[in-house]
């Protein structure tokens, strides 16, 4: 039998394993779909367009700015339901760095000649901030909110994080644009969340559990998406 779907006597699953990594034992092949998708890999290996590099870099710049107030509500919610107080913390860092990261866009779009004024949001984009939008709910659970985050700032971690590694040939100029996300701060930012989100997990119940791993499951998606229209899909 597979670990991952190890019951104990009492049918349960096995909860000696992390919520977080059973999920991505499970769905790997997906995962992997976006952290090492064609256009990763481009960078990784030099081929990349640059192009796609540039529709990657304004239609980015779009997403973070509907980013911020998805982190912002989480925040809140870390605020009001969170039973461990760092929890607050952890998110306010990751507040603070949108910031860096917005003015970084600013400067990478000036660097490349990319008018940020005049980006068209495309529809994988348009798709992935309505559903941001509708992560700020209410309705939305803290546990599920927490699991978009950590999802959705895994994938750019270990993405670039992937481009870094031995055996890459990517483009000097790209360097810091993979530093950007596979720095040990933002490796360690992503290992927090992921800490909140098991520690959370352990205590929810099934149906709190299984909407936040199709929550995952669509933040998959979403960035696979994303890269597809970075390399001049729709
Ligand atoms: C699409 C996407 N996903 C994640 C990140 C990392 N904040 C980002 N900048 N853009």
């Amino acid at each position: 039998m597979d670990e991952t779907t190890k019951k104990t006597v009492t049918g349960a699953t096995d909860s000696s394993i992390p919520v977080t990594e059973t999920w991505l034992r499970k769905h790997r092949l997906l995962y992997n779909g976006a952290t090492r998708h064609p256009f990763i890999l481009s960078i990784r290996d030099g081929s990349v367009d640059f192009s796609s590099f540039k529709r990657w870099l304004g239609q980015d710049y779009i997403f973070v700015r509907s980013f911020v107030p998805f982190v912002a509500s989480t925040l809140v919610k870390t605020c009001k339901e969170s039973t461990d107080e760092s929890d607050m913390e952890v998110i306010l860092g990751g507040m603070a760095s949108l910031n860096d990261e917005i003015n970084w866009f600013k400067k990478q779009a000036s660097k490349y000649l990319v008018s940020l004024t005049s980006v068209v949001p495309q529809n994988a984009n348009v798709k992935y901030c309505r559903f941001l939008e509708s992560l700020t709910s209410p309705e939305i659970e803290y546990p599920v909110a927490i699991t978009a985050l950590w999802a959705i700032e895994a994938v750019y971690q270990e993405s670039f994080a992937h481009c870094l590694e031995e055996g890459n040939r990517i483009p000097q100029e790209l360097q810091e644009t993979c530093e950007r996300w596979r720095n040990e701060g933002f490796g360690a930012y992503c290992k927090s969340l992921r800490d909140i989100v098991d520690r959370c997990l352990q205590k929810a119940s099934p149906e709190v559990i299984s909407k936040a791993e199709v929550f995952f499951l669509s933040v998959v998606e979403h960035e696979v998406e994303f890269w597809n229209m970075s390399v001049g899909g729709v």
